[in-house]
This record gives C-alpha cells, sequence and structure tokens, in this order.
C-alpha cells in the first residue's frame, strides 16, 4: 500500500522549494523503501490564473482524498487588486483551513549549536541558543471571527474585524501545547493582551484551568507586545509557546528570523483527526521568487513534518532533519543566511536541495 500526498506547490518561490522538497523526499524513499505517491493540484495565485478561482473543486476533492498536503506559498502582487476573498490566501488557504479544520499549528524554531552565527541576535545572547515552539491556534481568533466587513461612506467608511474565542477553541489548542511541553522542558508560556481584550481574559482563564491537569508543566502568561522583546533578550527561556491566531502569525515571524531567516522554519497544521497540512511559516517571497536563490530548508523540513506526523515514518524524518543540520554545518547557505561580503558563496535552491538529498542518501 503506497502513502498519497497532495502537492500544492502555489505561487512565487513555492514551486522552486517544493522541487527541492520532492528531491529529498525521493531520496529518503529510496534509503528507506517507502511507497508514496504524489498528485499535484493547482492552488492560490496559480489556480486563478489556470482556473479562474484560488481553490478549484478538484484540488479540495484531491486534498480530501489524501493522506496529507505538502503545501508551498500562495499570494502575490499579481492578485493584490482582487476582490479580498477572491484572493490567493482568503479564497484559498484560509479556506483549506477551516475545510479541513486545521485548529493546531505548530511551528519549532531551533538555533543549533554551531550555527549562531546566521542569527541576528546579539552574540552573547545567540551564544546560549534557544529552542521554541510555537503552538498556535489557527481557525478561530480574529481571523476566522464574524462579522467582519466594510459600511459606510466617505469619512464615515469604516471596517471591522471580530474577535471571537470559545472556550473549546481555547481548551483544545492549550491542551496540544501542554502535550507537547511534557515531552521538552516542560514550560508553557501563553501569549495573550489580557489587559486589553475580553478574549485574552478568557484565554488566560481557561489556560489556567487546563494548566491543572498537568501538574508537572510550568505555566507563565505574557503579553504580546513584551513577548515580542522577550524573545531578543532572552529566547533560551521560552520553551512552549501558546498563541492565539494573530499573534502565534507575530510570534512565529520573529522566531524564524531569530534563527537566522523565514526560511528554516516548518510548519504543520493539524485537525483532531490527525490529518495535516504541511508548510513553510513563511510565505511566496515575491521578491526573490524566479531568481533560483530562495531557501528550500522549510519546506524540506515540513515534508518531513509530513513523515513523521502523517505517515509515521519517524525514521525518515529524523534522517531529513540531521541531512538538513549537516548542511547548514557543512555552510551550505542560501545568500539571505550571508553577510554582504559572503554572499559570493551563496548556494542556489538547486544546490541545496541536492546537498541535503545526497546526504539523505548517503547516511550521515
Ligand atoms: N502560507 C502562505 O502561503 C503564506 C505565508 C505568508 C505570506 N504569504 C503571502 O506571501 C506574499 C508575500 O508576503 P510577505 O512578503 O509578507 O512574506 P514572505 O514570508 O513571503 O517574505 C518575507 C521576507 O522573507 C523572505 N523569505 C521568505 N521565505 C524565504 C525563503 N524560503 N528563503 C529566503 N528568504 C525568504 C522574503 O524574501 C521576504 O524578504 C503575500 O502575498 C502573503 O500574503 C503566504
Ligand atoms: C498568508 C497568511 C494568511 C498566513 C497567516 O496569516 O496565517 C501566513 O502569514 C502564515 O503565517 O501562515
Ligand atoms: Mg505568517
Amino acid at each position: 500500500m503506497s502513502y498519497q500526498v497532495a502537492v500544492l506547490a502555489g505561487d512565487g518561490i513555492g514551486p522552486e522549494v517544493m522541487a527541492e522538497a520532492r528531491k529529498v523526499l525521493s531520496a529518503v524513499e529510496e534509503r528507506f523503501s517507502l511507497a508514496i505517491e504524489y498528485t499535484s493540484f493547482d492552488v492560490g495565485g496559480a489556480a486563478i490564473d489556470n482556473h479562474g478561482c484560488p481553490l478549484p473543486e478538484a484540488t479540495l476533492k484531491g486534498c480530501e482524498g489524501a493522506d496529507a498536503i505538502l503545501f508551498g506559498s500562495v499570494g502575490g502582487p499579481k492578485w493584490e487588486h482582487l476582490p479580498p476573498n477572491d484572493q490567493p490566501e482568503r479564497g484559498a488557504l484560509l479556506p483549506l483551513r477551516g475545510h479541513f479544520e486545521l485548529f493546531c499549528n505548530i511551528r519549532p524554531a531551533k538555533l543549533h549549536q554551531g550555527l549562531e552565527h546566521m542569527s541576528p541576535l546579539r552574540s552573547d545572547i545567540s551564544a546560549k541558543g534557544f529552542d521554541v515552539l510555537c503552538v498556535r491556534e489557527l481557525t478561530g481568533g480574529i481571523y476566522f471571527g464574524k462579522p467582519k466587513g466594510r459600511q459606510g461612506e466617505g469619512e464615515n467608511e469604516e471596517a471591522f474585524d471580530t474577535m471571537r474565542y470559545s472556550r473549546k477553541e481555547i481548551e483544545r489548542i492549550a491542551h496540544i501545547a501542554f502535550e507537547a511541553a511534557q515531552g521538552r522542558r516542560k514550560k508553557v508560556t501563553s501569549v495573550d493582551k489580557a489587559n486589553v481584550l475580553a478574549c485574552s481574559v478568557l484565554w488566560r482563564e481557561v489556560v489556567e484551568d487546563v494548566a491543572k491537569d498537568y501538574p508537572d508543566v510550568e505555566l507563565e502568561h505574557i503579553y504580546i507586545d513584551n513577548a515580542t522583546m522577550q524573545l531578543l533578550r532572552r529566547p533560551n527561556e521560552f520553551d512552549v509557546m501558546l498563541c492565539s491566531n494573530l499573534f502565534g502569525d507575530i510570534i512565529s515571524d520573529e522566531v524564524a528570523m531569530l534563527t537566522g531567516s523565514m526560511g528554516l522554519l516548518s510548519s504543520v497544521s493539524m485537525n483532531s483527526q490527525g490529518f495535516g497540512l504541511y508548510e513553510p511559516a513563511g510565505g511566496s517571497a515575491p521578491d526573490i521568487a524566479g531568481q533560483g536563490i530562495a531557501n528550500p530548508v522549510a519546506q524540506i523540513l515540513s515534508a518531513a513534518l509530513l513523515l513523521r506526523h502523517s505517515l509515521k515514518e519517524e525514521a525518515a524524518a529524523v534522517a531529513i532533519e540531521v541531512a538538513v543540520s549537516k548542511a547548514l554545518r557543512d555552510g551550505y547557505l542560501t545568500g539571505e543566511l550571508l553577510t554582504s561580503d559572503q554572499r559570493n558563496q551563496a548556494k542556489s535552491t538547486s544546490e541545496m536541495g541536492d546537498y541535503i538529498a545526497q546526504v539523505v542518501k548517503e547516511g550521515v
């Protein structure tokens, strides 16, 4: 029996980095004798161009029939003139998250020893390293709350979004965070804005209640504004960061950059049945798309997460992660990880993919 994976490469650097993830997956399949069948579907801007809508029925059906979704990224200036709900992000990515109830988004950010020089942190801070797991609620909050819209005209025209959280939504993501912490350094930092937002007051109360089931895990609360600065000052003191949808979006970009680049952060978005969509935390990077310079590591590590969580192929996932670490340690770095005077040593997107695939095949 072979596994079925729906591949949605999307826009901008999506197809470029997806090609490298596929190379690495082929290598791991060969080494571990796995049988994985991939079917590609258009999504986002590519689907608008080819089919007139960002999430065609065939794409949705293809995802429904798969064991997991490997997603690239969607969006870009070409489609920004469209009505908001017809654009790639709100017309494809958010509906996919909603349709499959992918409420649990996990984004692991680790600054590896020996790779501290890639971080923009001050050297005495980066020297301590850090290992943060961002656990982000993904199908609620201000992203999905109703009503949402615009009304009125002239100087009275206004726009509004609704931030809304139910006890149930907070409980289920909080359990994920505490369970994850039990397998790590046993600390949950819950990020909120309880000094201003009603949703955050409920968030804090529910997280406190859930914490009672995990007496071995330390819980602390922090306001989002303070969290963004403490991450720059003492990132090594954070373990699991439990965030609502919007705050997790912000925190995950920050921790990605603290490891050196947006192009290093992988992610899984999962539902309660364990069905998952795997994607880099970053976007379609229109500023570098088409140049063969994007960092494929986030997409490759997302493939490793797919092997681990959806296909339960732990050894194959570890082989990829070890190969990525080796490549980075061996100085295989794309340009954004280098200073301007080192940039002539930069590896291209495909050189990175080739090297990581080779290491996977040979084993380390
Ligand atoms: N999951 C997704 O599909 C997703 C996620 C975030 C943003 N987006 C969309 O992507 C488009 C661009 O958004 P943005 O510019 O705000 O965010 P972005 O993450 O695409 O880019 C931010 C910065 O990070 C850099 N970067 C990102 N990934 C990189 C990689 N793999 N290698 C090297 N550098 C990388 C980019 O060059 C850019 O300078 C928008 O349309 C946005 O809505 C999509
Ligand atoms: C593209 C956008 C809708 C998305 C989000 O805000 O969730 C992205 O920024 C992410 O982090 O996955
Ligand atoms: Mg984001």
